[in-house]
């Protein structure tokens, strides 16, 4: 239920109330592929009945029986919200929307009509005086089928004013006691839609009998803009979907008007009884059953509505989220917003980063695995935990080592011998060397033999992905054995060869440290 207080502390009005009518599953429905199975429909109903949506649109009964089945048995099962079925301004329509909400516990019919000249004369075939009674004998129709009708006047706001007058007036004559005025095709600006209603409002003799209803298209971007504008001119209904689903650009989006009344309710004093906590559950349960993927920058439920890369940003919204977050994630029902590491971010948020992955590192080895962090985000489109994990796992060990990889250059392809010029620092002096193999990670080994000679044999080279893509981090597993010793040690870099290099000296590293252990337990 609502719980959302004004800006000055008290509780909004009931004449400040927008009921909230969602038509995903008509209008929304309607756009090319995103048509829902049964079941689904069903599903998506009772989500939207549970987050406290007023009126849901279950379908087009007369569309085919799959519509009318599932209208029917929505009807049945919505405990709280009235439940729609739309019609044209045609007899068997009309009744067989009437019969497919007959069972709700709030039933209604929406009746709509063409009123735009285009539409009379192009699509309907019929004159303005023809539309005027079909109107009221259409409405007096779904009257007597239930007691909440609603009226819409298609392509309203390219109707003359006067006409569209007219219409509404009838219909709420013959018993409409919602009127909609839709921007059928997405065409008009928010003063002009807002003048629109101002006028039909104050103009037609009974405007006081119904409750106003705006419908808005997304052709031009406005949807919801013009939907705000509606709203502030008294209208008191919004047909919205969620994530905008519906036909071409689509509706306006019921997240963004929600969280628009929600957020900026000190400009808009209006409020709804959604539960905005659901509606990140809600895109994504419509995403999924119509297959509509959701674009990552949508406001509210985009899964970037709460992230951040830029460093400046991390660091502001650790420091305080409302430098950058104008809602709660919470808010939404997203569990909190989320650091994406990148080669945009910055020291503060890679130090968070790490404190979530369980690493706490002093300043210097924190600088070093920031410097190769950096390196890598240059390297890699997303830099994934694991990609995290990886490094910090080799900077730590690699921060005590006698042996460092300082470069490595190698010459590869069909032509051989592959080469491999090598430098590392082996206990503070740094030594380069070039080596020819059989393959490039055979030169780099080569070239790390010539450069800390050794006898240890290598038992296991192994490469795998760390995360996906071809721009993945590869992690080197390499098992070198010495004198009845083995040891196992991992190399990760976006590159797999200086990943190879890395496992190798590391694995080199451990053969010391055991060889400097077993010497110390000797003298000991
Ligand atoms: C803006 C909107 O969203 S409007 C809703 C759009 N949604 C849909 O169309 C989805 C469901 N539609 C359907 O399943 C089918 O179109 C049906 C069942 C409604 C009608 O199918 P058909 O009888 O084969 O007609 P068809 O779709 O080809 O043409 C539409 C007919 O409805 C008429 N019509 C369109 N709107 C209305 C209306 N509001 N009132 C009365 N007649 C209308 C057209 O003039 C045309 O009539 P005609 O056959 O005399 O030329
Ligand atoms: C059926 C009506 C309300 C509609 O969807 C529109 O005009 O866009
Ligand atoms: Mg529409």
């Amino acid at each position: 239920m609502n719980d959302s207080v004004q800006a000055n502390g008290a509780k909004p009005a009931d004449k400040d109330r927008v009921l909230i009518f969602d038509t995903t599953l008509r209008d929304g429905e309607q756009c090319p592929g995103a048509t829902m199975t049964f079941e689904a429909k069903l599903e998506v109903a009772h989500l939207l009945d549970t987050m406290g949506v007023d009126i849901i649109e279950a379908g087009f009964p007369i569309a085919s029986e799959g519509d009318f089945e599932a209208v029917s048995e929505i009807a049945k099962r919505t405990k709280r919200a009235r439940v729609a079925g739309l019609a044209r301004a045609i007899e068997r329509d009309i009744a067989r929307a009437g019969e497919a909400v007959r069972h709700a516990v709030l039933p209604r019919i929406h009746t709509f009509v063409s009123t735009s000249p285009i539409h009379l004369e192009h699509q309907m075939n019929k004159s303005a005086e023809d539309v005027l009674e079909i109107i009221a004998r259409t409405v007096t129709q779904a009257r007597n089928l239930v007691d909440d009708v609603e009226w819409s006047a298609m392509d309203a706001t390219r109707t003359p004013i006067d006409y569209l007058c007219r219409c509404v007036e009838a219909a709420i004559k013959a018993g409409a006691t919602t009127i909609n005025l839709p921007d059928t095709v997405g065409y008009a600006i928010p003063s002009e839609y807002a003048a629109m209603f101002a006028t039909v409002r104050d103009r037609v003799p009974n405007a006081d009998k119904a409750i106003f209803s705006v419908h808005c298209h997304d052709d031009l971007g406005l949807a919801v803009a013009n939907t705000l504008a509606g709203i502030g001119a008294g209208a008191r209904q919004v047909e919205c979907t969620i994530n905008g689903l519906g036909e071409r650009a689509g509706n306006a989006a019921l997240e963004e008007v929600v969280m628009a009344l929600k957020t900026r309710a000190d400009k808009l004093p209006y409020y709804s009884n959604v539960d905005s906590t659901m509606l990140t559950r809600a895109s994504k349960l419509v995403s999924a059953v119509s297959s509509f993927p959701v674009q990552y920058n949508k406001a509210i439920i985009g899964r970037n509505a709460f992230a951040h890369e830029s460093g400046i940003h991390q660091d502001g919204i650790l420091k305080n989220a409302q430098t950058y977050e104008i809602m709660t994630p919470e808010s939404v029902g997203v569990s909190k917003s989320s650091l994406v590491m990148g080669k945009h971010s910055g020291r503060h948020a890679f130090r968070e980063k790490l404190r979530e992955l369980g690493y706490e590192l002093g300043e210097n080895a924190l600088q070093d695995a920031f410097t190769r962090f950096k390196n890598l985000a240059d390297r890699k489109k997303t830099v994934y935990d694991e990609d995290l994990i990886a490094l910090v796992d080799d900077e730590l060990v690699s921060a005590h080592e006698r042996i460092k990889l300082v470069s490595l250059a190698v010459m590869a392809g069909t032509g051989g011998p592959q080469s491999a010029a090598l430098t590392l620092d082996v206990e503070g002096t740094q030594k380069t060397f070039q080596a020819t193999g059989n393959g490039p990670v055979d030169a780099i080994f080569n070239a790390i033999r010539a450069l800390v000679p050794h006898e240890a044999v290598l038992e296991l080279y192994q490469v795998h992905a760390v995360t996906q893509g071809t721009d993945a981090q590869a992690e080197v597993t390499v098992k070198l054995a010495e004198g009845g010793r083995s040891v196992t040690a991992r190399g990760a870099d976006p590159d797999t060869l200086v990943a190879s290099a890395r496992a190798y000296i590391a694995a080199l590293n451990k053969l010391a440290a055991l060889h400097r252990r077993s010497q110390e337990s000797k003298a000991g």
